[in-house]
């Protein structure tokens, strides 16, 4: 796990042997203590490289072994013997050197890297701190301003920024481990003291608890009740004021207490949720093993609107040729000017030189013929969705691939109008396209195993979390919405205020509470979806029972006043006109809410903040049962993926499916039943079989569902 080799003119170089990315499992640890000995003992080396096989030098701590007891060496002591060894130890730097791996490195006394190699201290995503002397010994190497920014977000950098911070000692674009070699023959024999990190000072600006103070409020606000992004501020006070042994004390306590924390599970699960979503499968046992992805290098987007705009910069971005159609000649003008602008602005925030896509404009429809893959982008109604799907069928190649951008229309009626249905997917973009991390592909029952897996990798290429999905209306992230949307109107009129909903939820972690996000997105969309449903609209009673179920008309009636939110200037808040982004609370509505329940003889009552957490998230965790009951969703992992990449759901809490293993399934079981009994007339809250099938069983934890749901539909219990 460690191999340790001598090379000509008394250099010693230990290489991490731990596919595919080091990580510094137990049996490495050993192999690292056994290794530096050996070199330590050799008299005649004089110096040391390590480095790491297969081109990585070390993805840091073994993430797998965190849900066990820690067996083998320790890190702290591992790497302080590497910084107390009298002969000059480097780390050749190729890949990445993350977290533990970086902290190894900063235990060696020089660090070489290669002008590709990713650097950086991750821990905080994974609800931990830099916990192997990380964050005592960068900010001494560095200064606190610039240990805070990289330990407070876990960014990657690149070599070159690591080299202007202080970190890395030589980048080179040639082989790193002949570098360091070279390196270390030449500084054998100088003194090694102001190159052991942890005997430094911490360099810190005059008005430190001021930065530290600033470094504390941004952290809170930036991601509400994590504990991770605390920890590591305190940990870096105590950097700043103690002397490096009481440093590490205070690093181990935090440690400890982060490591025991439900949030580091969350987030730990989190990490793997996102990589079992990439091997996806199908029900019909399809699967990214046995699913060949052709690589698209030309494709079509039609619909220049906010997502067909962002969907063509996105494609641009990975270096496809896009043609962008848009029949509507002043849409297409404005498109024409914004586009580019777009992609310039995005290239730059990547770190890209130039764009690499080619944008070609247009608004004839019949430009699409030689593409290998389009992607509908039209207004959200299925004639018009069809027409479009209709057009395409005939102007496209045979062999194009057909996909829509619907949020949630059936991919299956769409497949029905051409002369290929198993070439029609979803791709369901989050808004802004080219921002979110989120695409939901969406299968029919005809889509093919190779349209599957090319949309898969496609939404890859874009830096995608690709998430495939069944074909069901609203899809997964949709449906499961719903009733969240649903159970947030009938507390206000149960006498709950927008604030005191979002409030709640912002509490719970949510950037935003869910009247403060309709109003950004637009009340109209779920408005025109309501009357498509003959929901509401002309001829429609205004009652609170609809098709059978209690109906709550009120986002209805505040866009029937003319308030369709952000970009009217008022919704269930109030802005500085059209466009305004900060919400105010406002004396409309909540008269407007009083009339609204004089109205309808409800009597308002005052509502706990965990009644309105209960109500809206355990009837969205409930349907994501019923979700993975019907086979939408292949795992729990993957609506926990749609739901941190792509609404907003706290990392911390891991996603919906796990955070209920997290509250216990039989607790959520019991407060659905409660809120059933309470609201028989509210189908979200019966309880699905599938977690009463859960619960029956003794409520395994979440990483096992899959399998047990694919064993209960084998043996027809679902
Ligand atoms: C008292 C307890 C003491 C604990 C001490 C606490 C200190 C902790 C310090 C740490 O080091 S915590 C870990 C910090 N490191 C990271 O966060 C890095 C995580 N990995 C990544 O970001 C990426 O994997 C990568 C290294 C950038 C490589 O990305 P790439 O896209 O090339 O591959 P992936 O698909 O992401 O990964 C491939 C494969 O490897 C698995 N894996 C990656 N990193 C780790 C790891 N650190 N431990 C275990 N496994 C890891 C990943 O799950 C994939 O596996 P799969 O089976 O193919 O899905």
């Amino acid at each position: 796990m460690a191999m340790y080799s001598r090379l000509p003119g008394s250099v010693a170089l230990i290489t991490l042997q731990n596919p595919p990315v080091n990580a510094l499992s137990a049996a490495v640890r050993q192999g690292i203590v056994d290794t530096v000995q050996r070199a330590l003992k050799d008299p005649k080396v004089t110096s040391v490289v390590i480095c790491g096989q297969n081109g990585k030098f070390c993805g840091g701590a073994d993430i797998r072994e965190f849900a066990g007891p820690m067996l083998g060496p320790p890190l702290v002591p591992m790497i302080h013997a590497i910084e107390a060894v009298d002969k000059p130890v480097a780390a050749a730097i190729e890949g990445v050197a993350l977290g533990g791996g970086l902290e190894l490195a900063l235990g060696c006394h020089y660090r070489i890297a290669h002008s590709k190699a990713l650097l950086g201290l991750p821990e905080v995503t994974l609800g931990l701190l830099p916990g192997a002397g990380g964050s005592q010994r960068l900010p001494r190497l560095i200064g606190l301003t610039a240990a805070l920014d990289l330990i407070t977000t876990g960014r990657h950098i690149s070599a070159a920024e690591a080299l202007k911070l202080g970190i890395l000692d030589q980048v080179t674009d040639n082989n790193v481990v002949d570098q360091a070699v070279e390196f270390v023959r030449r500084v054998a024999g100088q003194p090694l003291d102001s190159r052991r990190l942890s005997t430094l000072p911490c360099p810190c600006p005059p008005d430190v608890d001021s930065l530290l103070d600033k470094a504390m409020v941004k952290v809170r606000q930036r991601s509400r009740g994590a504990l991770a992004p605390v920890a590591c501020v305190q940990a870096l006070m105590a950097a700043a004021s103690l002397p490096y042994t009481q440093g590490m004390e205070k690093e181990r306590d935090l440690l400890t207490t982060l490591f025991n924390s439900g949030q580091a599970r969350a987030l730990q699960y989190a990490f793997f949720s996102q990589r079992v979503v990439g091997k996806w499968s199908l029900p019909s046992g399809a699967s990214w093993d046995n699913s060949a992805a052709r690589t698209i290098s030309k494709a079509a987007v039609i619909g220049l609107g906010t997502m067909g705009r962002g969907i063509v910069v996105a494609l641009a971005l990975t270096g496809i040729s896009v043609v962008a159609v848009e029949t509507q000649e002043k849409q297409l003008a404005e498109a024409s000017q914004a586009v580019p602008a777009m992609l310039q602005r995005e290239a730059g925030r990547r770190s890209l030189a130039t764009p690499p896509g080619v944008i070609s404009f247009s608004s004839n429809l019949q430009d699409v013929s030689e593409v290998e893959l389009v992607i509908e982008a039209v207004f959200e109604d299925m004639s018009l969705k069809l027409q479009v799907f209709r057009h395409l069928t005939s102007v496209c190649r045979p062999g194009t691939l057909l996909c829509s951008n619907t949020s949630g229309l059936d991919i299956d009626q769409l497949a029905a109008v051409t002369q290929s249905p198993g070439l029609v997917v979803g791709m369901h973009f989050f808004a802004p396209a080219h921002v979110m991390k989120l695409l939901e592909v969406v299968y029919g029952p005809r889509s093919s195993p190779e349209a599957v897996a090319t949309a898969m990798q496609l939404g890859k290429r874009m830096g995608k979390v690709s998430v495939a999905v069944g074909n069901c209306p609203g899809f997964v992230g949709n449906r499961m919405l719903k009733p969240y949307l649903e159970q947030a109107n009938f507390l206000l009129e149960e006498g709950a205020t927008p604030q005191q909903v979002d409030e709640a939820l912002e509490e719970f972690g949510f950037p935003m509470g869910v009247f403060r996000m309709s109003d950004l997105s637009g009340l109209d969309v779920g408005w025109r979806i309501r009357k498509e449903a003959g929901l509401t609209g002309p001829g429609v009673e205004s009652t609170r029972t609809r098709q059978g179920r209690r109906y709550s008309p009120l986002p209805d009636q505040v866009c029937e006043a003319g308030r369709l939110g952000q970009k009217t200037g008022r919704g269930w808040y109030q802005y500085d006109g059209p466009g305004g982004r900060v919400a105010r609370s406002d004396p409309w509505v909540h008269i407007f809410l009083e009339a609204y329940r004089a109205e309808h003889g409800l009597v308002a009552r005052s509502i706990a903040p965990e009644e309105i957490l209960e109500r809206c998230l355990y009837a969205l965790i409930n349907e994501g049962f019923n979700i993975l009951q019907d086979a939408m969703a292949a795992g729990p992992e993957d609506i926990d993926a749609i739901y941190v990449f792509g609404y907003g759901w706290p990392r911390h809490h891991g996603g919906p499916m796990f955070h209920a293993g997290q509250v216990g399934l039989g607790r959520i079981l019991e407060r659905l039943q409660h809120h059933h009994h309470n609201h028989p007339d509210v189908p979200h809250l019966k309880p699905s079989t599938l977690l009463r099938r859960l619960v029956a069983v003794g409520s395994p934890p979440v990483q096992t569902w899959r399998e047990f749901i694919n064993k209960e539909r084998v043996h027809s219990q679902l």
